[in-house]
This record gives C-alpha cells, sequence and structure tokens, in this order.
C-alpha cells in the first residue's frame, strides 16, 4: 500500500516525528473544542480528543489520504494539565509538577476519511521532574516555550532540562509515539520499514529501552 497520510495536527513536534519516519504527508491542523468533559478522566480524554481531530480533518471534502491526529495531556493524578493560560498558569503547573513524577498520555487516531475504518492506540509514560530552582523555572517561563505544550514544560527543551532519569518513551511525550504508530500502521498493512531505536538515538539523543524492545519482538503497552 502507498502510504500517504494526512495529519490532523498544528504542531511543530509532531510534524518533525512523522518527518523522521520517512513518511509521506501533509499538515491540515483540526479545530475542535479540547474543553474537558465533566469528570472526564485523561486517558479517555485524550482518545476522544484524538478521534476529534482526525473526524475533524476527514470531514474536509479535499481530505482523500488516511488521517493521523495525536493529542497529549500531562496528569498528575487525575487531574488534567493542558496547556497552560498565560504565564500565571505555567509557574502553577511547574511548580506543582516539581520533583515528582507524573503521568503523560498520548492518543493517536488513524482514520480513513470521511467515516471509515477508525484504529487507536494510547501510549501512557511516568515522567520524573527534577527539582529544578525557581530562578531556573522564571527563566523558562519567561523564554515562552512552555504556553503551547501540555503542563507546561517540554522534555526536549535542552536548556531547562526539565526530566531526569526517564526511561519511557520520549517521542509520546513530545506528541508522536513512534512504535504506537507504527504497529498501529502495520494493522493497516501500511507500514513503513524503518529503525525507530535508531531513529531515537540520531535525533532525539535518546536509547529507548521501548523501542529496542519492539526491535528484539517484544510487544508494547
Ligand atoms: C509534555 C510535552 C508536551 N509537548 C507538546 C506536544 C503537543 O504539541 C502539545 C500538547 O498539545 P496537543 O493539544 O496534544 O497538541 P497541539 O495543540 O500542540 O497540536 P494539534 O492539536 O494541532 O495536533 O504539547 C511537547 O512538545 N513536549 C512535552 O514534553
Amino acid at each position: 500500500m502507498d502510504l500517504k497520510i494526512t495529519l490532523a495536527s498544528n504542531s511543530p513536534r509532531r510534524r518533525q516525528l512523522l518527518g523522521w519516519l520517512g513518511i509521506d504527508f501533509v499538515s491540515r491542523p483540526a479545530d475542535i473544542d479540547e474543553s474537558a468533559l465533566p469528570g472526564e478522566l485523561p486517558r479517555p480524554y485524550v482518545l476522544r480528543l484524538a478521534e476529534s481531530k482526525a473526524r475533524a480533518a476527514a470531514h474536509n471534502p479535499s481530505c482523500d489520504r488516511l488521517v493521523l491526529a495525536a493529542d497529549t495531556i500531562v496528569a498528575d493524578g487525575n487531574a488534567l494539565l493542558g496547556k497552560p493560560d498565560g504565564e500565571n498558569g505555567a509557574r502553577g503547573m511547574l511548580n506543582a509538577l516539581r520533583g515528582r513524577t507524573h503521568q503523560v498520555h498520548t492518543a493517536l487516531a488513524l482514520l480513513e476519511p470521511p467515516d471509515g475504518r477508525l484504529l487507536t492506540e494510547l501510549c501512557s509514560t511516568n515522567v520524573p521532574m527534577r527539582a529544578y530552582t525557581d530562578a531556573e523555572m522564571e527563566a523558562y517561563i519567561a523564554s515562552g516555550d512552555p504556553l503551547d505544550k501540555a503542563g507546561a514544560y517540554a522534555i526536549q527543551s535542552v536548556e531547562f532540562h526539565p526530566v531526569e532519569q526517564f526511561s519511557g518513551c520520549y517521542a509520546s511525550v513530545m506528541g508522536l509515539p513512534m512504535c504506537h504508530l507504527l504497529r498501529a500502521l502495520r494493522r493497516w498493512g501500511a507500514a513503513p520499514d524503518v529503525d525507530v531505536a535508531q531513529i531515537c538515538r540520531e535525533n532525539l539523543h535518546y536509547h529507548c529501552p521501548i523501542s529496542e524492545a519492539v526491535l528484539r519482538g517484544e510487544a508494547i503497552g
């Protein structure tokens, strides 16, 4: 199958990660209401949003490719931490997450337009945050980087480097779990033949235990 994807996303990180997989794609951001339903838990929330983004993009009459959408949320217990609503919001989130482990959930949805076959994937990752100082936190907030990131931080921020002793899926925290995407594409019969462990090492400078386990033929969660 000749794989061509419409990426229903405005996220530069998702475009970058999909590009590393060598997949032919066009970007068509989907504008949806991202409010949580009353009492909605993190995993159902991201799955619902990824599917909604995919459906919104697939209903565009010009969409004739397989649609990929994703959603990422930072979860502190059952509390959902999306993008902060300004500097004070970012300060509150970074204070709450400092020196503790929380979870990041990323859901993927693959949809045949406009309402065909749907596949979803969910990747949940523990993220241990280092005990950054107030001064480091304020400098990071002043950089503006937190504002378009769930939980007000970027694991990939070299200067702030908020995460330490991490052993989960780095790409998932950045917005697109590559092993999970490949698993879904394999079920679709359309996965490119790529070495995700090598992609993580070369581009993220991360020796990913998950992608290395996949290479050994072990299942992912
Ligand atoms: C936790 C974390 C999130 N993020 C980003 C990934 C996502 O872009 C963003 C979470 O917001 P999302 O709503 O998942 O995505 P988005 O609005 O950026 O893009 P779109 O809906 O158009 O696909 O936070 C990082 O880049 N690094 C991190 O460490």
